[in-house]
């Protein structure tokens, strides 16, 4: 496919995305009526549809209309790229740009379209952002990078790197977490790689992996994953000590590629169903990694931001307090609650621990931690409560 047909497929995605499917269904049902698209077509198609999906209202500020279309001639306008030799017509490019379209002038960006964030969140994400606002959304729109974790059980970090490197993956040493590794060419082989395969590395941000470095974990403790989902932070913990790490989810089939997981790590996870964990006797530490709005990996995940909604931040926050509410009486005397968000929103973070320490008078907050969206890895939060 020319670079302009590729563009016209993204506008045609993205078209099926504002009318309100998920992004990753409307790729896959243009992939599929669309054979004739190779992988690399494919994933040029994907990166065109994330970015606007990231930058929705600043493109169509710059495009003029939020259509698939006006979002396709904002994402040229912003990256400088010939309209006229794109929108030509030919082939399967886009229709020559009308005469409205050419000589749109897009007035000065409003607060909000510059931060690509609904109108609502402007307030809540400047009070908990504050002088970095204008550096977070920002970056919060652009592409994150990809990183590694090393399964330390397996390998070193250099073994990682020199594995890696000889099926092409380049990676280097990121800085946030002895484990993590950046990827810098090749992220797309890693899935099929053998390293990944043989259980050498897993994908993992690397602001998460620090989240997981700081949870205090004694040898032959016992830990509890409250919400495991996935497990990439169960994973992280008993790839790190001789602890005994339980995972637990109130949804179970969210954990069902664990089993997997865990033994090609070479670690062993116990799960325990919902309602179990009271039976299974008091936890060195509990972690819980609540469900949040994922503010801080909106890089990743860009959908997230336009479909929060206040009721859902709202819920969201009741959610997490029933939690940390629910998991304080499984931790043993002298244990530690640690509660944990990929958000850098205040009111699920240091608002929830405020709220925590006040209902809680047995319990005391032993740090708190925030790490910022960046080049480093994703945005997250970490405070580690100790009960007395
Ligand atoms: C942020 S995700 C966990 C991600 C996971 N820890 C990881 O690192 O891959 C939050 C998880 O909390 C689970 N969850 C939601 N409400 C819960 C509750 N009341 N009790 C336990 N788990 C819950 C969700 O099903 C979801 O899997």
């Amino acid at each position: 496919m020319t670079p302009a047909a590729r563009i016209a497929a993204a506008a045609e995605i993205l078209d099926g995305i504002l009318a309100g499917s998920a992004a990753e269904k409307a790729l896959t049902g243009w992939a599929r009526r669309s054979r004739f698209a190779g992988s690399g077509d494919r994933a040029a198609i994907r990166d065109h549809v994330f970015d606007a999906v990231r930058n929705r209202r600043s493109f169509a500020h710059l495009g003029g209309v939020e259509t698939g279309r006006g979002l396709m001639i904002g994402l040229c306008r912003a990256g400088g790229l010939p309209l006229d030799e794109l929108f030509t017509g030919q082939g399967h490019a886009p229709a020559p740009l009308t005469e409205a379209e050419r000589s749109f002038e897009a007035g000065p960006m409003p607060e909000a379209d510059a931060a690509n964030l609904p109108d609502w969140l402007i307030a809540p994400m400047r009070e908990s952002l504050g002088a970095e606002f204008d550096e977070i959304t920002r970056i919060l729109a652009t592409r994150a990078p990809v990183f590694l974790r090393v399964n330390a059980r397996a390998a070193t970090r250099e073994a990682a790197i020199a594995a890696l490197a000889e099926e092409g993956i380049e990676t280097r040493a990121a800085t946030l977490s002895p484990t993590a590794l950046e990827v810098l060419a090749g992220a797309r082989r890693v899935a099929r790689s053998a390293a990944f395969q043989s259980g050498l590395v897993e994908l993992q941000d690397a602001a998460s992996q620090a989240v997981c470095d700081l949870v205090p974990m004694a040898e032959g403790a016992r830990v509890l994953d409250y919400c495991a989902g996935g497990g990439g932070k169960a994973l992280a913990l008993a790839a790190r000590s001789e602890a005994r790490v339980f995972a637990h989810d109130a949804d179970p089939g969210r954990m069902s590629d664990l089993p997997a997981r865990a033994e090609r790590a070479g670690v062993t996870i116990t799960q325990l169903a919902p309602g179990a964990c009271a039976e299974a006797g008091r936890f060195e530490t509990v972690l819980c990694d609540v469900p949040c709005s994922g503010s801080g990996a909106w890089r990743r995940a860009p959908e997230g931001k336009w479909r929060l909604t206040p009721d859902m931040l709202t819920s969201l926050r009741a959610a997490q307090s029933a939690i940390l509410d629910e998991t304080a009486p499984l931790v043993a005397p002298g244990g530690r609650l640690v509660y944990a968000t990929c958000s850098v929103l205040e009111a699920e973070n240091d608002a929830q621990i405020d709220a925590v320490l006040a209902r809680h008078p047995d319990v005391s907050c032993e740090l708190r931690k925030r790490f910022l969206p960046g080049p480093d890895g994703d945005g997250f939060y970490i405070a580690v409560l100790r009960k007395s």
